[in-house]
């Protein structure tokens, strides 16, 4: 499907679009995913058939977003189990794709774990490669009933917070249903604030350099039918002083023990931006991105890119000369760039984490540590 981009009527939402589906051709099984690479120009799909291109699409950001790259993972070996490959090494590539989001290695490896636990229980190849499919559309269920959640419970702290009900707030990145089994994180609470009337604007970062906020951002509130502007990243700052941002939703992609929050670079000039102007900066993440095993905010690997994102524009061409080719020239040939993919924010600027069990704040080690304490109940 390459169907062009359609405006939304005003007030209607278009229909949903998976980012991602499992389907089962004659050739074999199959994951096909929504490229985001093409939106919002072309709702292309992108139909993997083995490990590496899923991992491609991983890294290509095809496929992106900490708890859909959890889903991709556990479904991309859920591909390796029926397809024969060698499970173990499939799951190894898959987990290291990307390194900061921790949903990725949570997805794979649970899917990976039920594949030899019924390999152990005496399963033949396809029970297990079924067992694995069971597990990854498990996954993908849990974090559309995490979207939903999270959605009521940060309208609850949005009332608490801002009362009167008419709220302007201000995202950075894309945390919509591109990213996820239900309909996102921080979007899903400017979605349901959009639903209830709560909602009176969605600023929306641009998000340098792979746009991500004037892409996919735009693209998903533009079909939701909310009053939406874009900025460019530089100019929140004057939104700040001029009184027009109320909170910051953001999404994350690894939240240590302590409460630090890893998330698209730039989030944590916006938690500086929020704490100066009194704004709550508030994170809306799943359980899934909470890891104890990470200490702190400092242990937590940043993603660092090629320079190549910065000094180039991406040119619109046909998928299949996506690698060599090279984008619109932005800066001189040969300039070397700085290119983190995210940025690690501490607690102390942290108003509060949404989380589907619940809110934490103010953000403390002991308030995260309670938090996972409730799952295991
Ligand atoms: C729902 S959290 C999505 C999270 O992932 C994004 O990163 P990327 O586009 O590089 O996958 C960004 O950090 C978002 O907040």
């Amino acid at each position: 499907m390459a169907d062009q981009y359609v405006q939304t009527r005003d007030g209607e939402e278009s229909p949903r679009l998976a980012s991602l589906r499992w389907d089962e051709l004659p050739e074999g099984p199959v994951l096909i995913l929504l490229d985001q690479r093409r939106l919002p120009a072309e709702e292309a799909e992108l139909v993997c058939t083995d490990v590496p291109a899923l991992v491609q699409a991983i890294r290509t950001l095809a496929v992106r977003g900490a708890p859909l790259l959890g889903i991709a993972g556990a479904y991309g070996v859920a591909l390796a189990a029926a397809r024969g490959y060698d499970v173990a090494e499939a799951a190894a590539l898959l987990e290291t794709a990307r390194p900061t989001a921790v949903n990725l290695g949570y997805g794979v490896r649970r899917a990976a774990g039920a594949y030899e636990e019924a390999v152990g229980k005496g399963a033949d190849a396809q029970e297990a490669a079924a067992a694995v499919l069971a597990v990854a559309r498990e996954l993908h269920r849990e974090d559309a009933e995490a979207s939903e959640r999270m959605a009521q419970h940060g309208l609850v702290l949005l009332d608490e917070l801002l009362p009167g009900g008419s709220h302007r707030i201000l995202t950075h990145c894309n945390t919509g249903r591109l990213v996820s089994g239900g309909e996102g994180t921080a979007f899903a609470v400017a979605l349901a604030a959009h639903r209830t009337g709560r909602l009176r604007k969605l600023w929306v970062d641009e998000t340098r350099p792979l746009l991500q906020g004037a892409r996919l951002t735009a693209y998903e509130a533009a079909r939701s039918g909310m009053s939406y502007t874009l900025l460019t990243d530089n100019a929140a700052g004057s939104l700040f002083v001029a009184g027009e941002v109320d909170a910051v939703l953001i999404g994350a992609d690894r939240i240590a023990a302590d409460g630090s929050v890893a998330n698209k670079v730039g989030s944590y000039p916006l938690a500086v931006l929020a704490k100066y102007h009194h704004v709550p900066f508030i994170v809306v993440a799943p359980t899934t991105t909470v890891d104890l095993g990470t200490a702190h905010g400092a242990s937590i690997e940043v993603e660092q890119r090629s320079g190549r994102e910065v000094t180039e524009m991406p040119v619109s061409r046909a998928a299949e000369q996506e690698a060599e080719a090279g984008g619109l020239p932005l800066a001189p040939l040969g300039t070397q760039a700085y290119n983190p993919a995210f940025d690690v924010t501490p607690p102390e600027l942290v108003t509060a984490i949404v989380t589907e069990e619940g809110t934490v704040s103010p953000v403390t080690g002991a308030g995260i540590a309670e938090l996972c304490a409730r799952l295991r109940r």
